[in-house]
């Protein structure tokens, strides 16, 4: 085949992907007819590291699993010369630099190399890495086989170039999209920084996590979705000494399981195919903050290990690095799951749980803090409309009912879109939340007639019908006493129990107590 044919040809198959390894299988198989080859290998060059890291080698029509090689300073030298040696040896002997590796280098191959052309891919005198064509006996390569393989050279050199920056540009991007989401999070937190409820429904929740808001205690966040678990955990750490330090939340949830190494523990460029870049993980980022675990239960297991381990050594190892890095991050771990379980059937480690919860918070669901719904409703309405430029739409008496009436499965997350739902389809008109109460009938099993309360006459009775004059309208604590001294009469002033006043109002008993001593209702059952 004449020269320029086979330089067109190998031009074609080479630049024509991004893939390294496709462009070298390719190229392998098309020299097989033409130039007797064994073996190909194609790597890049870490001059900082002085590390071949190996794309592909093929030997025999096989591809080999090949590790990275440590180059010795003489070789290096020999790499970084500013001279036109592309392409060497046809009949392969290795200098005295070459020699100590030339050892390791003929691991990747079942046999020594005896004859070889070595291809320099060099852009503007820097070397962005090397490719070998050898076969196993010794004075394989004619002459003009030789200046055919050096040829591959400049075809080589362009798929390298085109492949790293492309990956540069895409590791570029990707940090780009991952700070950008990372800002937005930090800018909803900014916006969002009060923890509304810290001083009716979550304050015993608040007061736990002030208890130790001071040390470095790692904190096990439990409760169902949507109920504030990150909201908190951004609390406890502006709570804490650490609070002007970076606060970086993970969801392990969301990493696919190939990537929750360099995700947590970031990368070294050249650490696997696509890492073009070095980058930093979640706990470097955390680096004298405060790191969220967030749906830890979703862990897989063997992530779990390599966990437990960085917890116990305070020290991270970027993938593909060999320097330990010590952290200094204050862990608080979220979950909806039950972790119990979950450690029982074998899903989560019992060792990696006992250091995650050494102090355990459960965030009570929406249902049982009913009293920080009209807080919420107000702050939603306020911030919804706030988002789509428009003033708050004013809500029914029905719309409050059934917000109150509902039973929350999806809590404050839930709240938020239903409201933001229902002011964007009612177009200013005023709230009623009806959609809610025709789940609320669905989904909720109709009480039980032994605490069941006529509240049909005694509805109008306790709140007036709307609209209504601002200066008759009562106010919620108005409305919440009539409402509690109504079941309180129908349960005979018992609070506890199937047949108390709680289970009627569907909160807990402690909750009804505290309420009714801050609305100054009398105990006792005279009522
Ligand atoms: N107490 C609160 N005050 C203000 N907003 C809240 C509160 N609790 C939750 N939210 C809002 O509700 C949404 C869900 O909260 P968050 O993400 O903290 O819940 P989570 O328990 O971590 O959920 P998941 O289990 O799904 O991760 C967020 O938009 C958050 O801002």
């Amino acid at each position: 085949m004449p020269q320029t044919d086979f330089f067109k040809s190998v031009t074609q198959i080479t630049c024509s992907t991004l893939n390294l390894q496709k462009a070298i299988t390719d190229l392998y198989r098309f020299l097989q007819d033409r130039v007797p080859v064994d073996a190909i290998s194609f790597d890049t060059y870490d001059d900082e590291k002085q590390i071949l890291h190996n794309i592909i080698s093929m030997h025999k029509g096989e591809q080999r699993l090949v590790a990275d090689l440590k180059v010795n300073d003489d070789l290096h030298e020999l790499f970084m010369a500013d001279a036109n040696n592309d392409s060497l040896l046809s009949d392969y002997i290795p200098n005295s630099a070459e020699l100590e590796i030339s050892e390791q280098v003929t691991k990747r191959f079942s046999s020594r190399i005896f004859s070889g052309v070595i291809c320099y891919l060099r852009i503007e005198g820097e070397i962005l890495g090397v490719a070998g064509i050898t076969r196993d006996v010794p004075n394989a390569f004619s002459n003009e086989e030789v200046e055919l393989l050096s040829s591959l050279t400049v075809p080589l050199t362009i798929a390298l170039v085109n492949a790293l920056r492309f990956d540069e540009l895409k590791a570029v991007k990707d940090q780009l999209q991952d700070d950008n989401k990372f800002l937005q999070r930090e800018l909803a937190k900014q916006a969002g920084e009060t923890v509304i409820g810290a001083n009716s429904g979550l304050k015993t929740t608040l007061n736990m996590l002030s208890q130790v808001a001071n040390t470095d205690v790692p904190v096990m966040l439990l409760g169902e979705t949507g109920v504030g678990k990150e909201v908190l955990a951004n609390a406890l750490h502006r709570m804490s000494p650490r609070r002007d330090s970076p606060f970086i939340t993970v969801n392990c949830g969301a990493i696919p399981e190939s990537l929750v190494d360099s995700v947590l523990f970031g990368h070294e460029k050249g650490a696997f195919t696509g890492a073009g870049q070095q980058r930093k993980g979640r706990f470097e980022r955390a680096n004298g903050g405060t790191l969220l675990l967030d749906e830890i239960g979703e862990l897989p297991l063997d992530a779990q290990v390599r966990l437990l381990r960085v917890l116990q050594e305070k020290k991270i190892e970027r993938v593909g690095g060999d320097t330990e890095i010590p952290i200094d991050a204050r862990i608080i771990a979220a979950t909806h799951r039950d972790l119990n379980k979950l450690v029982e059937e074998g899903k989560f480690r019992e060792d990696l749980w006992f250091r995650l919860s050494a102090f355990p918070v459960v965030i009570p669901p929406l249902r049982e803090r009913k009293d920080d719904l009209p807080l919420l409703l107000a702050h939603f309405l306020r911030s919804c409309s706030a988002k789509l430029g428009i003033s708050p739409p004013p809500v029914t008496l029905e719309g409050v009912d059934n917000i109150n009436n509902y039973h929350w499965p999806g809590n404050v997350r839930e709240m938020h879109n239903v409201v933001e739902r229902q002011i964007i389809l009612s177009q200013g008109e005023p709230l009623t939340f009806a959609s809610l109460a025709t789940s609320s009938k669905k989904s909720q099993p109709a009480p039980e007639p032994s605490v069941t309360i006529d509240i049909a006459d005694s509805t109008d009775a306790l709140i007036p019908t709307f609209p209504v004059s601002p200066a008759s309208f009562p106010t919620l604590d108005e409305v919440t006493r009539m409402y509690i001294e109504k079941a309180l009469q129908h349960c005979k002033g018992k609070i506890e129990g199937t047949d108390g006043a709680a289970a009627l109002l569907g909160i807990n008993p402690s909750t009804l107590r505290h309420r009714m001593r801050k609305l100054n209702i009398t105990f006792g059952k005279k009522r």
